[in-house]
């Protein structure tokens, strides 16, 4: 992969905490930009928290951000997002905020100021024009959903 090409977006970005830095990609060719914590938080089992990363973006139109959780945190401390992804609008100004969650059963998770608690993913968007019909056109699936196709049972018991 050649990491030097990409047709990166100009995003103008503000920090409303000039200690922390700017978020940034941990890779280059990485998808999200990792999100700080601006006030350090601690969740018991179960509790969840906005919290504050310091930034507010100002995305072209025909794009939003999308906040993710990192894998590392859930793998290891039970730590999601809890309304993953989380929908960051080209409109918003205010600060961006990570609702986390501790699932874990008998751990609390402290998390410091500074620290990488989740990504934000910034991706184009399209807007749709709702074209109201009185009957869809048909398709190969129809309504079928929901394990229609077979679950992994049903495929041979593979893994
Ligand atoms: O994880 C998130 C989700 C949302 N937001 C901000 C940006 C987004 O543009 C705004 C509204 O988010 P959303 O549309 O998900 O929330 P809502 O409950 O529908 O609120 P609203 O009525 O303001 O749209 O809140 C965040 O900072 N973090
Ligand atoms: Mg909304």
């Amino acid at each position: 992969m050649d990491e030097t090409a990409h047709d990166g977006v100009e995003v103008l970005v503000h920090r409303l905490d000039r200690e922390l830095p700017l978020p940034r990609y941990a890779q280059p060719g990485d998808a999200g930009l990792d999100l700080l914590a601006r006030e350090a938080v601690e969740l018991a089992p179960g509790e969840r928290h906005a919290v504050p990363t310091g930034l507010a973006i100002a995305l072209p139109l025909g794009f939003a951000a999308f906040v993710h959780p990192r894998s590392g945190l859930a793998a290891r401390h039970g730590l999601t997002v809890l309304n993953t992804p989380g929908t960051v609008d080209a409109g918003y100004r205010g600060e961006i905020k990570v609702i986390l969650v501790n699932t874990d059963r008998s751990a609390p998770v402290r998390l410091e100021r500074g620290d990488r608690i989740a990504q934000l993913v910034i991706q184009r968007v399209c807007t749709a024009d709702l074209v109201e019909v009185e009957q869809l056109p048909g398709s190969a699936r129809g309504s079928g959903g929901f394990g229609s196709t077979g679950g992994a049972a049903a495929m041979g018991g593979q893994h």
